[in-house]
């Protein structure tokens, strides 16, 4: 499992240095070069020899590397072809062992790609990270073919994800990533430790499946919370009026139509969402 010592591999920033490569700043490009902070990351899913991890952008291939150092086999998907070449030197490196797709992560299906159980660990690009994480949280089965998911984002939308009840920073992410699933800030990590530093400080999420509460439909779910946070300062009986008998099932499940989306909790959001699809409460 450990990298072949007749083939050392450079230091990061060396490599990086050497491959003439700048961050990007419409690809999302914030590299992480500090290899402590990455080991600490790729140890947070967990034991991860012979585990498959997915990883979405790995520009220079920091992360990649602590994550094919824990073990792993990893199928990382990149979106710039200027880092193809380093990112083969480094599958080279560890036995083939990394698999680089150049695509956009938007347009893969990495549960066929992975064909098994696997993780998913990425300091994701901040224009597709919102986009990818509810994707994955919205499979209709569940428990999904992914183990865990452990992300990094800037610090105010990690705080969105884990954010309680009756807070600002509570909305539909809140609601995606708590109804069945269990998700944490499992590390901050400061604007500093990345090269080029972003304005805001970030975060990772960590969060596994956890049990589905029976007789919900995940697509009608994400469209009550879509509506109901879309106009979030609105009434409920205000917000969620294009959704036909959202309103009279409110007042029948004792949800008082005058609340604001911010004032439900995520077990009545999973009610509201459950008699509306026509199960029993
Ligand atoms: C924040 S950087 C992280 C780079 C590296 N993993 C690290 O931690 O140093 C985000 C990476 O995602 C890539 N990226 C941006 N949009 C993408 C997309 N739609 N699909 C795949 N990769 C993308 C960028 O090129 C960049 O390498």
């Amino acid at each position: 499992m450990t990298q072949d010592p007749s083939r050392p591999l450079p230091p990061l920033r060396e490599t990086v240095r050497a491959h003439g490569l700048s961050a990007s700043k419409a690809l999302g490009q914030n590299f992480l070069f500090d290899e402590q902070l990455l080991d600490r990351i790729a140890a947070l899913p967990g034991d991860l020899a012979g585990a498959t991890v997915f990883e979405v952008g790995p520009g220079p291939g920091g992360l990649t590397r602590a994550l094919l150092r824990a073990g792993a086999r990893v199928i990382a998907v990149e979106r710039d072809a200027r880092c193809l070449p380093l990112l083969g030197e480094l599958s080279a490196a560890f036995d083939g062992r990394l698999t680089v797709i150049s695509d956009d992560a938007m347009a893969i299906d990495a549960d066929a790609l992975a064909g098994g159980p696997y993780h998913i660990v990425a300091n994701l690009p901040y224009n597709v990270g919102t986009a990818l994480f509810t994707r994955w949280l919205e499979p209709p089965a569940w428990p999904p073919l992914w183990r865990s998911l452990t992300l990094m984002f800037q610090l105010e939308v990690a705080e969105r994800i884990v954010a309680p009840v009756g807070t600002g920073a509570y909305g539909r992410l809140a609601v995606l990533a708590q109804w069945r699933s269990n998700a944490r800030i499992a590390m901050k990590v400061h604007r500093s430790a990345f090269t080029p530093p972003p304005k805001v400080m970030s975060a990772i999420v960590h969060l596994t499946p956890g049990d589905q509460p029976e007789g919900v439909d995940p697509a009608l779910l994400s469209k009550l919370t879509e509506k109901g946070f879309g106009q979030r300062r609105k009434m409920l009986r205000q917000s969620l009026k294009g959704l036909p008998g959202a309103v009279e099932m409110l007042e029948r499940i004792g949800i008082d139509p005058t609340r604001r989306a911010e004032t439900v909790s995520v077990a009545e959001w999973v009610t509201l969402a459950r008699v509306l699809g026509g199960q029993s409460t």
